[in-house]
């Protein structure tokens, strides 16, 4: 079947690969030049493991353009999986699905689904309706659905292909019929319901591990404070199948596109439909607390953290993935800086997407406030090489290649021999043994 897919980021890209592999003749808009050039040369233009061997694979089903009226005129589905970031005041930005919105009307000549798969607030679709109505020509028909995407990154792949559900909200049986055609080839259980529904379900589940999240950093806390091990008490609620021992892992925080600003979405329409939703407010804020909790141990470790020289493994939002929105890294570094602290940082994949954010025009936001907080930080090419003459390692994303480091090496290099750990990557008294002062969350 044919498909069009507007937006190549995470979700618009690993769609595009996943139902080109399925089978369908895939055409991909995207309107940033610089990322549509390399996307026709055949690269993927960020880091997401097997993606590129598969693109690869799939690429004479697949193609890209920049332009939406050939996405109209190519396909019957056509999936909208542009940006929603959040706006200062906490509401995602919907300017991105405006655009696309008017600019797919322009050219309807005919019925055409248009599927929200971005992440939207409960109505998006409603919106969209009436968006598309006011600018397409008199009369088209058209109808817009609902199939939210819950892929990870760093594991988008396995996510796609062997997904938990698929949800397809949905204004009618014609709708259903086109999406099922789409998604024929999966056998995950499937959930068709209506596009509020949809909607929600997307919101309500991301908000849901959030909060698991700020669960067990709360017990973390208290762990600490009471001198338990948060490892163990995790792995004892998480055996009850009814809790389930995934998204129990303390640490430094969430980060990434997506969690801190689909709470913040969720909380603000459910405040604009007349709903308080006071518990997910307090996720925001053991989520900020975290991360001020993580700061302390560095300030009280180092005592004096002016012309403190530190070095940080990690820089991206978790592993696997070079993207660095929201990453807990870049607020501890900015609070590093303002104390004066020297920063040098080493991040298997996400060094070298800094080194590219750094060279570019400040596009956007997100660009911007990388580039003030990269600045006057030294990024190394090694994790050797950051620790030299440091006096103090922190983990901030938990990278395979920092399971088992050498730290006799380690050892040798290091001007002071303290580690703190927001990740819980290794086992304390061992650490205690190879002689460092080593610090971690809720043990
Ligand atoms: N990143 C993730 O793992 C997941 C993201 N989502 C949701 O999916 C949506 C997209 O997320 P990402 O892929 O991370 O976003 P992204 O910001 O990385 O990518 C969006 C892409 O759309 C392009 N774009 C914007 N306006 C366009 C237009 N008018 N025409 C053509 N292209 C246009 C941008 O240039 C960009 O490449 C968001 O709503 C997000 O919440 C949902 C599940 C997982
Ligand atoms: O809507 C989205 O964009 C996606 O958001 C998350 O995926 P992602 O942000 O890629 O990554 P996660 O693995 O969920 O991690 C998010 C953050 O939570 C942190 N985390 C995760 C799990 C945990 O136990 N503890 C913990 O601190 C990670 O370090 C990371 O900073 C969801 O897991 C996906 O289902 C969803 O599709």
């Amino acid at each position: 079947m044919k498909v069009s897919i507007v937006g190549t980021g995470y979700v618009g890209l690993v769609t595009g690969v996943l139902f080109a592999d399925k089978g369908h003749d895939v055409l991909c808009i995207e309107n940033n030049r610089h990322k549509l050039q390399k996307l026709q040369n055949g690269q993927v233009p960020f880091y997401e493991p097997g993606l590129q061997e598969l693109m690869t694979k799939n690429k004479s089903r697949l193609r890209f353009s920049d332009s939406i009226e050939e996405g109209v005129k190519h396909a019957k589905a056509i999936f909208v999986a542009v940006g929603t970031p959040a706006l200062a005041s906490g509401e995602p930005d919907m300017t991105y699905i405006e655009r696309v919105a008017m600019e797919i009307a322009q050219y309807l000549d005919g019925y055409r689904l248009i599927v929200e798969k971005s992440t939207v607030p409960v109505h998006t679709s409603e919106k969209i309706h009436e968006t598309i109505k006011r600018f397409a020509p008199q009369g088209v028909e058209f109808e817009v659905a609902s199939n939210p995407e819950f892929l990870r990154e760093g594991q988008a792949l396995e996510d796609a292909f062997n997904p938990d559900r698929i949800v397809f909200g949905v204004p009618s049986v014609k709708a259903e019929k086109i999406l099922s055609e789409i998604y024929k080839d999966f056998s995950a259980p499937l959930i068709v319901t209506n596009v509020n529904s949809a909607e929600i379900i997307k919101h309500a589940a991301n908000s849901f591990l959030a909060m698991k999240i700020s669960y067990i950093n709360a017990v973390a806390s208290i762990c600490e404070l009471s001198g338990a091990n948060i490892e163990e008490v995790a792995k004892g609620i998480g055996l009850d199948r009814r809790i389930g021992e995934h998204f129990l892992r303390a640490g430094v925080g969430y980060g990434g596109s997506c969690f801190p600003k689909d709470v913040d979405a969720f909380v603000n329409i459910s405040r604009e439909l007349g709903y308080d939703f006071a518990l997910l407010e307090e996720v925001q804020k053991i989520n900020h607390r975290q991360k001020k909790r993580f700061l302390k141990k560095i300030k009280e470790t180092l005592w004096v953290v002016k012309n403190k020289t530190i070095a940080i493994w990690g820089l991206s939002f978790k592993p696997n993935t070079d993207d660095m929105r929201e990453a807990p890294a870049l607020d501890v570094i900015n609070e590093l800086k303002r104390e004066q602290a020297k920063i040098k940082i080493y991040d298997p994949q996400a060094i070298q997407k800094a080194n590219e954010i750094l060279q570019m025009p400040a596009i956007d936001n997100h660009t911007q406030h990388l580039q003030q907080t990269l600045q006057d930080v030294e990024l190394c090419s090694c994790a050797y090489d950051v620790v030299t003459d440091v006096d103090c390692l922190l983990i901030l994303t938990e990278w395979a290649e920092f399971d088992s480091p050498d730290w006799e090496v380690i050892k040798q290099k290091m001007k002071q021999k303290i580690v703190i750990d927001g990740r819980n990557m290794y086992d304390p008294k061992k650490m205690e043994q190879l002689g460092f002062i080593y610090k971690s969350v809720g043990r």
